[in-house]
């Protein structure tokens, strides 16, 4: 981890970003400019909706800016992208360590055999995320936290310069957490950029760098303990979400009502 990731070199810098999912859709990012540090682990914070799964798509390179640009470091290699659990298909015949071996194709190609050297990446990654006696069970007949260890081995096994997660710890129980987190931590310590989507503030906090979005637009960034104060995240779930406009008809902004599902680690549950 570097001493101070705001002085981190950049791993990405994104500048007006416009992002969506169609003309009749309103804009998911619309005008984001941010950095990512590189080497560091960096947490996007935001309410339901503000674009942080939409960012990470960018990212990854899976969602095509609308306008904008999005710079990586020269020489930077491809992404992996460990997705939410419910996006990811159950039925898949497959056992979680052929799961998690897909995760060398990034290298290898797909289908191509396995050397050596994928085997063991492979099952170093099963056994981070605790998951090693379930490798030969099927990915759709393991629970939903055991699932999502074996997406995230998937994503570690791409041995990656760049990790990009979506809520990775989201229904996990606190030790399946903790062991991500520090997954997440040796990870960066050993040079990788992290960035993760996260409703945990605890989580957010003990990142490196965040991103605090809000109706599809940077609100702040810089060290957690500095960008997620109440008056930031008040603001950030005060936002009104973009809106569509149609010909003869402009819609008032909607303000999003539901309260922060954000907790102050200090506040009782
Ligand atoms: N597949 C889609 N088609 C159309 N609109 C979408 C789609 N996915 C997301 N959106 C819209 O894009 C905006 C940003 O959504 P996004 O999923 O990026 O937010 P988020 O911050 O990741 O939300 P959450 O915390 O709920 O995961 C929202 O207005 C959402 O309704």
């Amino acid at each position: 981890m570097p001493p101070n990731a705001a002085e981190a070199p950049a791993e990405i810098t994104v500048r007006d970003l416009r992002a969506g999912y169609g003309r009749h859709s309103p804009p998911a990012l619309g005008g984001l400019t941010a950095r990512v540090p590189r080497g560091a682990l960096t947490a996007l914070v935001g309410p339901n909706g503000s674009g942080k799964s939409t960012l990470l798509g960018v990212l990854a390179g899976v969602i095509r800016p609308a306008s904008g640009t999005v710079e990586r470091r020269p020489g930077a290699g491809r992404p992996a992208f460990v997705v939410q659990r419910s996006a990811a298909s159950d039925a898949l015949p497959l056992t979680v360590r052929e799961a998690v071996a897909m995760g060398r194709w990034a290298r290898r190609g797909p289908w191509r055999p396995l050397t050596r050297r994928d085997r063991a990446a492979v099952d170093a990654c099963l056994e981070r995320l605790g998951i090693r006696e379930l490798a030969g069970r099927q990915l759709g007949a393991v629970s939903g936290g055991q699932r999502q260890r074996a997406l995230v081995a998937q994503g570690l096994a791409q041995e990656s310069g760049l990790l990009l997660l979506d809520e990775p710890a989201a229904g996990l129980d606190r030790p399946a957490q903790d062991r991500i987190r520090a997954v997440l931590a040796e990870s960066t310590a050993a040079g990788t950029t992290v960035v993760q989507a996260t409703h945990d503030l605890d989580e957010a906090l003990a990142a490196d760098h965040c991103l605090l979005l809000a109706g599809g637009r940077l609100l702040a960034e810089g060290p957690p303990a500095a960008v997620l104060t109440p008056a930031a995240l008040d603001r950030a779930w005060a936002v009104p979400r973009p809106q569509r406009v149609t010909v003869n008809e402009v819609q008032a902004p909607s303000v999003e009502t539901t309260s922060p599902s954000m907790r102050f680690g200090s506040e009782p549950g």
